[in-house]
């Protein structure tokens, strides 16, 4: 009997559940077509767990992504929640769900397909040969640290703390130095070391053990500088490595290297082979319920969850395969079409992926 996957699917808020959609029937094709086992437990998460359950990240929803081998997540939040306490937004079920499962790393790959290089706002040779991986760190720094209203001299004030510990630092940079190891051997270190403590402890920490990694060339490059380098030069990057606000922030900025934030995946990993898989875009309210959105980052996540924690690299090339094949037919969801009026819905391009998908 074939061994059956555990996956907690959580579909969240916004353009998620549809997103999410499209990911499960490509899931399912590749049972057909693999002969994988996939058992799926749905559970409510974000927005929609609030409403029905009074917090953004029930128990339950932890026991079954903790009951799982993987999770796939769509998105959370919404203006809808936007007036809510603290307490009660569905970003702090995500900040929550993150630490809850020990996903201290959050991996997002930027590649840039050929034939997509017209929707990219970057000039086609400036992009030629674009293929980074940003590794963010995903439970330390300002999102973390405490936070606080209070009165000062000139009326109200508030406080965000960045902390960060070298034990953080040391588990993110050895993880980013092996990916590395087994890519282009270029690691960038991303901080702000001019000017913030918790940068300079970032960079020490990365110096301390480079070298143990003799054959990864190491360059350290300040945040600002970074956010430039990526659209003046984005093909010399391999691997980005950095804290948990500038990786959020510059992944979005290398999204649309790959033409549309619809495009870009992550994986979320901690110590073992469990991950939280999930695009990197949001809940896109303004869009949200349509039919617009590109379900393609969810089906990469989808593919990155194949390779990454259960080792099916076959099934995970042929998803990727059969995304370019369509791509290069000129299929396109709005987002990445240079002919709006032509632009598919987003069932149209999960159904497109789907016949695609055969052994390759
Ligand atoms: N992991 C998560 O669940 C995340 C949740 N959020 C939440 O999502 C909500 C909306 O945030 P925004 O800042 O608007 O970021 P967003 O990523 O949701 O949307 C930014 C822009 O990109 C477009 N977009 C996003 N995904 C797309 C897709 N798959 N196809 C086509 N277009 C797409 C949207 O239409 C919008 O114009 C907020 O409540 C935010 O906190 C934001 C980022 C990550
Ligand atoms: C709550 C935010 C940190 C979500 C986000 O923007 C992200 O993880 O990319
Ligand atoms: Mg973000």
């Amino acid at each position: 009997m074939a061994d059956v996957k555990k996956i907690a699917v959580i579909a969240g808020d916004g353009i998620g559940p549809e997103v999410v959609a499209e990911a499960e029937k490509v899931l399912r094709k590749t049972e057909e077509v693999f002969g994988y086992s996939f058992e799926t437990e749905h559970a409510l998460f974000g927005g929609i767990a609030i409403d029905e359950k009074g917090t953004p990240l029930p128990e339950e929803t932890l026991r079954v992504c903790k009951s799982a081998d993987a999770v796939l997540l769509g998105a959370v939040g919404g203006p809808k929640w936007d007036n809510n306490s603290k307490e009660l937004r569905p970003e702090t079920g995500l900040l929550g769900i993150r630490k809850e499962l020990g996903l201290f790393s959050n991996l997002r790959p930027a590649v840039v397909f050929d034939c997509l290089k017209e929707a990219s706002t970057l000039k086609p040779e400036v992009l030629e040969g674009t293929d980074l991986m940003v590794v963010r760190e995903l439970t330390g720094g300002i999102y973390f640290g405490d936070k606080l209203r209070r009165q000062g001299a000139h009326g109200e004030e508030a406080v965000d703390t960045c902390v960060y510990n070298v034990t953080e630092i040391e588990r993110i940079a050895r993880q980013a130095f092996e990916i590395a190891q087994g890519r282009r051997k270029k690691l960038a270190s991303v901080d702000k070391a001019n000017v913030l403590e918790t940068s300079r402890l970032w960079r020490e920490t990365v110096n301390r053990i480079a070298p143990e990694y003799p054959d990864v060339e190491l360059e350290h490059v300040l945040v600002d500088n970074c956010a430039m380098q990526l659209l003046r030069r984005p093909s010399s990057f391999d691997v980005i490595v950095t804290e948990n606000m500038f990786g959020d922030i510059l992944s979005d900025e290398a999204a649309m290297l790959t033409g549309s934030i619809g495009m870009l995946a992550s994986a979320s990993l901690g110590e073992g082979s469990f991950g939280l898989y999930e695009p990197v875009h949001g809940s896109a309210p303004d869009i949200a319920g349509q039919g617009l959105a590109n379900p393609i980052a969810t089906i990469l996540s989808l593919a990155l969850m194949f390779r990454t924690t259960f080792g099916y690299s076959e099934a995970a090339d042929a998803i990727e395969s059969a995304i370019a094949r369509v791509l290069d037919e000129g299929h396109r969801t709005a987002d990445i079409a240079v002919d709006k009026s032509k632009a598919l819905s987003t069932t149209q391009m999960g159904d497109l992926i789907v016949a695609a998908i055969q052994k390759v």
